[in-house]
């Protein structure tokens, strides 16, 4: 498909807080759809999960719509970091109030939530600036400073246990992972024809060969995190979606992760970042088509 046709299917999008949010929740669902994503959860099977299934997480993200509106107002007003976490937190609530306790979306309540209120914050302007740059520019000292929120969480005994930055650190820097690594790799596919659940897939690859994935670190421990950046590169080394056989090739990643309980879970929300901002980033942006 043309880059050209690929816009008309997707339409324009309008930049208010409503359709912003929209954005949002639609590249969560699109995130959940696309498989075979290793370890993780989509409609063909649960993953490494017994505690979550695709119907969770629709219905997750379909409730974090208001709030990523929210954000993104907040963003429009120029709201300091301290609000813009009181609105995240209080989406977290409303997510665990639909799972019934289970973290769905914590991550991605986080960093889609930030790029909805950079979403705010830059338009209607002229500001050249990525979203992730807005993010690391207003919001990204007090993000990499805000320490005591989460001392108990899985990544906060990441961070101490393996000195991994996780989430925040992806966040104060304006999402490199998501710029320079799964935008590029979803719309290099995209322009080569392929279809938009294989652009998905190899974004998802690129990410896991690469990302810090605290999820990872706090189910495997290094090794964890080895095996499966090694996994995934070998899939992207011996041609990725290009290579005829890459779905059956993708699978058996996937079953490998599920029967070590792997699931990179920084590496989905990283993905619905990169399949909202293909929607919201110009092709001739960061991330753009390559020549
Ligand atoms: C900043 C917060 C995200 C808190 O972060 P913290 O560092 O304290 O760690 P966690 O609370 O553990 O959350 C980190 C989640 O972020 C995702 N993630 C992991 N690595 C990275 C990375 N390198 N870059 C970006 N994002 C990363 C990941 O989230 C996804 O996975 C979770 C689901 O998977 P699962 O395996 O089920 O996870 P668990 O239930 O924890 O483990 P099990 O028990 O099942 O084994 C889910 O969260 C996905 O989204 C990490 O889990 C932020 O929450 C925070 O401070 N919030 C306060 C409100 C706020 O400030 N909001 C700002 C405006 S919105
Ligand atoms: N598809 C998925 N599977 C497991 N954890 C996730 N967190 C966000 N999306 C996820």
């Amino acid at each position: 498909m043309t880059q050209v046709a690929a816009v008309l299917e997707r339409g324009p999008v309008a930049t208010d807080a409503a359709s912003i949010a929209r954005v949002a929740t639609e590249a969560l669902l699109a995130e959940v759809a696309t498989w075979p994503k290793p370890g993780l959860v989509s409609d063909r099977d649960t993953g490494s999960h017994a505690d979550m299934d695709a119907a969770l997480l629709r219905a997750s993200a379909r409730t974090l719509t208001a709030w990523f509106a929210e954000l993104a107002d907040a963003g429009c007003l120029d709201c300091e970091m301290s609000d813009l976490r009181v609105i995240g937190l209080r989406a977290e609530a409303a997510m665990l109030a639909v799972t019934g306790g289970v973290n769905t979306h914590r991550g991605a309540i986080f960093g889609l939530g930030l790029l909805c209120a950079a979403a705010g914050l830059r338009q209607p302007s002229s500001d050249p600036r990525s979203l992730g740059e807005v993010v690391r520019d207003r919001w990204g000292a007090q993000i990499a400073r805000d320490d005591e929120a989460t001392a108990g969480s899985h990544g906060a005994q990441a961070r101490r246990r393996f000195g991994a930055g996780g989430a925040r650190i992806e966040a104060a820097r304006g999402f490199p992972h998501v710029y320079h690594l799964a935008l590029p790799a979803l719309r290099a596919a995209a322009a080569a024809g392929a279809p938009a659940t294989a652009a998905r897939v190899q974004a998802c690859f690129a990410l896991i060969a690469e990302l810090e994935d605290t999820n990872l670190l706090h189910r495997g421990g290094r090794a964890g995190l080895d095996f499966a950046r090694l996994e995934a590169r070998r899939f992207l080394a011996e041609g990725g979606i290009a290579a005829p056989d890459w779905q059956q090739r993708a699978a058996r990643v996937h079953e490998a992760f599920v029967s070590r309980r792997l699931s990179p879970g920084g590496s989905a929300d990283l993905l619905a970042m990169a399949i909202m901002l293909d929607r919201l980033e110009p092709a001739s942006g960061p991330g753009g088509t390559p020549p």
